[in-house]
């Protein structure tokens, strides 16, 4: 079988855990990522989400395990892999623009300083800034803004892999909704690999390909991998009409309610340690002579 775009191998993350032991966070979580996929993570806190995004962008080691991009092992930061962070981490001295440009300019370095211009607004554009606000220091903007501006500068410097760590987090709903929908925009647009971590399930279905599920730390595992078999492009208003909609929605917080408990601690089924794929569709009409189909019970949990 062809190896995805991104691959990750066995990777297992221990601590020490601060009483003379060792606390093992996650263990042989493996799985791929496709060239383009836009991939969720959801798991309870603790089980290690941030770890594996700071093991991806080469920002951490794991204990054991190997992480390979289009065929060669990552170590280290790069500009192949763009972060975007909760709290913004914008250069305070310098204007949106400026926060854009410098990373873009020194990707590219033979382009002439009107075509970094130019490429870094067209991304600001698409996050809805335009005309003046461009020019304002970090200090000078919303939440909401910073967050575009981050955003902006990710997608500008066109990484390889791009790794969101609950980039709307710290955004109220109306903005974090509105933000959303951009970066679908710029994404469709540009058709980057995307690796997110999130906390919000709604979210992960208005955005994903796949929604990889985590079980509970420690020990945790990468358990499943759920196809949100909903068409694009897809908008807040009109996905939740969709017949997969909310049985892909009771699925996954029935997974994180109760089986991502009943999981912890379990070693992974198979010896490829690959989460199962779990394909949810009330859209296709049943194929004939084929095994009933399996319904997940559907059981409400509240978040
Ligand atoms: N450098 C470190 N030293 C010791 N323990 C650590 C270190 N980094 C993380 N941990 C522990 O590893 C576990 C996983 O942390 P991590 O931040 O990756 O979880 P998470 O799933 O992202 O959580 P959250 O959803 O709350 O952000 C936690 O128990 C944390 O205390």
């Amino acid at each position: 079988m062809a190896k995805p775009f991104l691959s990750i191998e066995r990777l297992t993350q221990q601590f020490p855990d601060g009483a003379g032991g060792t606390l093992t966070v996650f263990e042989n979580a493996t799985f791929g990522v496709e060239k383009g996929e836009f991939v969720c993570i959801l798991g309870h806190s603790g089980c290690g989400k941030s770890t594996i995004m700071n093991i991806l962008a080469g920002l951490a080691e794991p204990t054991s395990g190997v992480v390979k991009m289009d065929g060669f092992e990552v170590s280290g930061p790069s500009l192949d892999r763009g972060v975007v962070f909760q709290n913004y981490s914008l250069l305070p001295w310098l204007s949106a623009l400026k926060n854009v440009t410098f990373g873009v300019a020194a990707r590219h370095k033979d382009w002439s300083k009107t075509q970094v211009e130019e490429h870094a607004r067209k991304y600001l554009a698409q996050v809805g800034l335009e005309g003046d606000v461009v020019n304002r220091k970090p200090s000078q903007l919303s939440g909401g803004m910073r967050q575009r501006v981050s955003i902006a500068r990710a997608f500008a410097n066109q990484p390889k892999l791009l790794l969101l760590d609950e980039p709307f987090g710290a955004l109220d709903a109306l903005t974090r909704g509105t933000i959303q929908e951009e970066l679908i925009k710029v994404w469709s647009q540009t058709e980057q690999t995307v690796f997110m971590i999130t906390h919000d399930i709604d979210e992960a279905i208005l955005l994903s390909d796949r929604i990889l599920l985590m079980t509970n730390g420690p020990m945790a595992r990468v358990a499943e991998s759920v196809e949100i078999t909903i068409p694009r492009p897809r908008n807040r208003t009109e996905i939740v009409e969709h017949p997969n909609y909310y049985a892909i929605r009771n699925h996954l917080v029935q997974f994180l309610g109760q089986r991502s408990k009943e999981l912890a601690g379990q070693p992974s089924s198979g010896d490829d340690h690959r989460p199962e794929t779990v394909r949810i569709d009330n859209s296709e009409p049943a194929p004939e002579e084929s095994e009933p189909a399996v319904v997940p019970t559907l059981r409400a949990v509240g978040d």
